[in-house]
């Protein structure tokens, strides 16, 4: 649905060139969702204004749905818009119409009958929950609710990708769960190919099926989110997975207990999808005579699976110890000795 190929993004700044987007080649596929993940500045925001060419490219191509986007003149530019929406962090609501009246706007711009565009507004307010709602102003609604209003007026054109832009970083957290529970509903129910960017990557495990890390206007590492969860090996990927699997209160946790005399071998344990349900702490009590403490465990859900980490304490002879990491290994059960007594 998208390839963009070695695009790159200079802008001329007073102070000299910055490279905002550099050389980056990336394709998304049909129904896909796909998230980019950077800390600001990393180039997200403009990477992703390039697939709609509200950027144009230094250099490089960027096709779209089959339109190659950055040949286009304004006219077809504008035809080939109506198959990418957006939705952005601070919903871009015209506050003097009501609901209804925003999401029809596109509908307007186009040239769609009146009694056409009342129709497909209904529609729209229905697959976004907000019956009853039409009439109201955005300063009359709850973030999530504008938010909403934003998915509806950006889908108006039946797009055939969604692009969202930072869209869920003014809500709070339940708020933000709701938005992205829509948006993977939509992308079941249309079929539709979503890109979004984000920092956080709460955002990027519960909805997306592929995730690409960005730094300095490159992408460092992609991959199926399970994967990047099992497996991340850029020091940035590390970072962004450890706040979904050890949040700060678990670092803080084990580093209290490391501090603890008698602590014996702390182990860290990754299990990824089926591996999540295995009763493996009760069979290697079988198999060793070791004691077991379990220091804190947390199972997250992805669009691919369950990932879950758990910290266990051992203590018992060396040579033991060894016995149960291989017995781990060879359960194929990622395994990692953080700290030895
Ligand atoms: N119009 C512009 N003119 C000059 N420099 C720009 C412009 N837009 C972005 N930049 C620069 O390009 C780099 C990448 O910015 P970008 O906004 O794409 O990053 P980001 O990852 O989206 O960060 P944030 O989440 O903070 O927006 C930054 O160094 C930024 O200062």
């Amino acid at each position: 649905m998208i390839t963009l190929s070695k695009i790159a993004k200079v802008f001329n700044t007073k102070d000299g060139e910055v490279k905002a987007v550099d050389n980056i080649d990336l394709t998304i596929d049909k129904g896909e969702i796909f998230g980019v993940i950077g800390y600001s500045g990393a180039g997200k925001s403009t990477l992703i204004r390039l697939l709609n060419m509200l950027e144009a490219p230094t250099s490089g191509t960027v096709e779209v749905a089959g339109k190659s986007m950055h040949t286009l003149s304004r006219q077809k530019l504008r035809a080939a818009r109506q198959e990418i929406g957006m939705i952005f962090q601070h919903f871009n609501l015209l506050w003097s119409r009501t609901v209804a009246e925003n999401i029809a706007f596109p509908l307007e711009i186009k040239g769609v009958s009146k009694t056409e565009q009342k129709e497909r507004v209904n529609e729209l307010i229905k697959l976004v929950g907000l019956e009853g709602r039409g009439g109201s102003y955005p300063s009359q609604l709850s973030g999530g609710q504008k938010q909403r209003v934003g998915i509806a007026r950006a889908l108006a054109n039946n797009p055939q990708v969604l692009l969202c832009d930072e869209a869920t970083s003014a809500l709070d957290p339940k708020t933000t769960d709701s938005i992205l529970d829509l948006l993977v509903d939509i992308n079941k129910k249309l079929g539709l190919t979503i890109v979004l960017i984000t920092h956080e990557m709460h955002v990027i495990r519960k909805i997306c099926h592929r995730v690409a890390v960005m730094e300095s206007g490159k992408i460092v590492e992609q991959g199926d989110v399970l994967d990047i969860f099992r497996r991340p090996k850029q020091e940035m990927t590390k970072e962004f997975v450890k706040q979904v699997t050890e949040p700060e209160e678990t670092e803080e946790a084990l580093k209290h207990l490391l501090d603890k005399e008698g602590i014996g071998h702390v182990l860290q344990l990754t299990f990824v999808g089926g591996d999540t349900q295995r009763p493996l702490i009760t069979d290697i009590v079988r198999k060793f005579d070791v004691n077991i403490s379990i220091l804190q465990g947390k199972i997250s859900q992805t669009q691919h699976g369950s990932y879950g980490s758990l910290f266990i304490s051992l203590s018992g002879e060396e040579k033991l110890i060894t016995d149960v990491v291989d017995y781990i290994k060879s359960q194929q059960v990622e395994v990692e000795v953080i700290h030895s007594a």
